[in-house]
């Protein structure tokens, strides 16, 4: 442990695993928690959810950059929303104190896993499509990761295990 970076900020796209892999790291390297996702609601006293209905997919944007440059912890992980990468700034930031890895999942399964996306606070314009929206952001996690983990097919435990090694 003693050459890890100081955070893991895990980033990907929704449903990719970030949150509940993120805890199993914290667990397995005796590093702590944050899902930055949570700091976002408890900052806006609403769900992510109300924020998009309320204000707009870029309220949650600004709110989300906000959030990430005010983040300073050591030894933590970091589990990012999926639209993180959308501030530049923000991902320097996050990229100064930590190793950023990409759980890199295909388009079906990350439409499987996401469900009903009405529910899940989805940060995209009204007309954009799920595939558009795939490529997109496949392009921003490649640019800033350090680690691409190919995610998909393993279970969590398995994941969790491959950054590690990656790491
Ligand atoms: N490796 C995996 N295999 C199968 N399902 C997974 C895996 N990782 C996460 N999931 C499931 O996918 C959903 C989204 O996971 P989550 O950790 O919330 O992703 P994210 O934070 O990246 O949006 C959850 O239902 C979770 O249990
Ligand atoms: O990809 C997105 O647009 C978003 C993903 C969510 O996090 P997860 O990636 O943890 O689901 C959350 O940050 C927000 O609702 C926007
Ligand atoms: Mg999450």
């Amino acid at each position: 442990m003693a050459n890890r970076p100081d955070n893991i900020v895990l980033t990907g796209m929704p449903g990719s695993g970030k949150s509940t892999v993120g805890v199993l790291l914290a667990k397995r390297l005796g590093f702590g928690f944050v899902d930055t996702d949570l700091l976002i609601q408890q900052k806006a006293g609403r769900t992510l959810q109300e924020i998009v209905d309320a204000e707009g997919y870029l309220a949650l944007r600004a709110i989300e950059e906000e959030v990430l440059l005010e983040l300073a912890v050591e030894r933590h992980i970091i589990s990012t929303g999926g639209s993180a990468v959308y501030s530049q700034q923000a991902m320097a930031h996050l990229k100064q104190d930590g190793e950023v890895v990409f759980l890199d999942i295909p388009l079906d399964e990350m439409m499987r896993r996401i469900g009903d996306h009405s529910l899940r606070g989805i940060s995209r314009g009204p007309a954009q499509s799920f595939t558009d929206l795939f490529q997109e952001r496949f392009a921003l996690y490649q640019h800033y990761c350090d680690v691409w983990v190919k995610a998909s097919g393993l279970n969590q435990d398995e994941v969790c295990e491959t950054v590690i090694a990656a790491l």
